[in-house]
């Protein structure tokens, strides 16, 4: 039986540094790298990914999109990116921010949490803008198989503002969705499995995240403007269950193998230098 996904994502920082790497092959990058936009191509960036970062790296998240849009090839692609991070020691966040009614959601919950699917991830993204309630098969299964999933609560684009920091009775919409995963991690330990997404480059939230037991990935750093110190405007001293990611930044010292891994462990002991865990 797995250990509870909070508990191998505290061992996995403590051992390998706070940093989440994402794997998002854009076509640019893939000419960059001097490879073909097909599922060759994605494979060979993929797997010089794994190479360079799987054995080091606490979380990869590759981002899905990227991979569907060479179709069943791509998500093959995909299924054995999953397969050789796990494999390398890393954990697995898939990127693919699901969002739906209850039993559909079930089924979502079913293609990335189940023991034996073929693009079963340690956790995986989703979106909560049909309801906090519409995520219980997540959650339930995440609590089941000891994998995770991370909410988006205040994402790292300018366009989500709008609609996340929009007030809804005393609170503002984020805010309810912290206190909804707050809810569900409670008296878990060390960490328990809903965590959140909020951006790096989002500023001043207003949200209060002390109840929240529960990791927060905080994407948007680098390519999206976010800085180290930015991240201390966002979250204050309190950075102990951050996970900062970044993909375009660390992705670009590619394709050789040691300036990749390189420049992701520079990146990751950064981040552990200005923001001790
Ligand atoms: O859930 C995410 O990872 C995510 C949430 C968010 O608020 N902002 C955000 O950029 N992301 C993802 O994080 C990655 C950012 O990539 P870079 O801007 O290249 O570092 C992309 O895969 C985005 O889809």
């Amino acid at each position: 039986m797995r250990a509870p996904f909070g508990a191998r994502l505290t061992t996995a920082v403590s051992l390998r540094g706070p940093l989440c790497v994402g794997v998002d092959p854009h076509p640019a990058l893939l000419a960059d790298w001097g490879l073909p936009a097909t599922a060759a191509g994605l494979e060979r960036f993929a797997m010089t990914c794994v190479e360079a970062m799987a054995g080091e790296i606490a979380v990869l998240k590759p981002q899905s999109a990227f991979f569907e849009a060479y179709g069943s090839a791509g998500v093959a692609v995909l299924e054995r990116l999953i397969a050789a991070a796990r494999q390398a020691g890393a954990l697995v966040l898939l990127d693919v921010k699901r969002g739906d009614i209850g039993s559909t959601m079930a089924a979502y919950a079913q293609a990335y949490l189940a023991e034996g699917s073929p693009l079963a991830a340690d956790a995986v993204t989703v979106s909560p803008y049909l309801g906090f309630g519409s995520l219980d098969p997540v959650i339930e299964l995440a609590q089941q198989t000891g994998r995770g999933l991370f909410v988006l609560a205040m994402t790292s684009n300018p366009e989500g503002a709008a609609v996340q920091r929009a007030v809804s009775g005393e609170r503002t919409v984020a805010q309810t969705i912290v206190d909804e995963a707050a809810a569900r991690n409670a008296g878990r330990s060390p960490l328990g499995p809903v965590g959140l997404v909020i951006g790096a480059t989002v500023g001043r939230t207003g949200l209060d995240l002390s109840a929240h037991n529960g990791a927060i990935l905080a994407p948007g750093l680098g390519a999206q403007g976010g800085t180290l110190a930015d991240l201390r405007a966002v979250f204050g001293e309190n950075l102990r269950f951050v996970l900062p990611s970044s993909s375009r930044e660390v992705l670009r010292h590619g394709p050789d193998v040691a300036t990749l891994r390189g420049a992701a462990l520079r990146a990751r002991d950064a981040v552990a230098l200005a923001h001790p865990h």
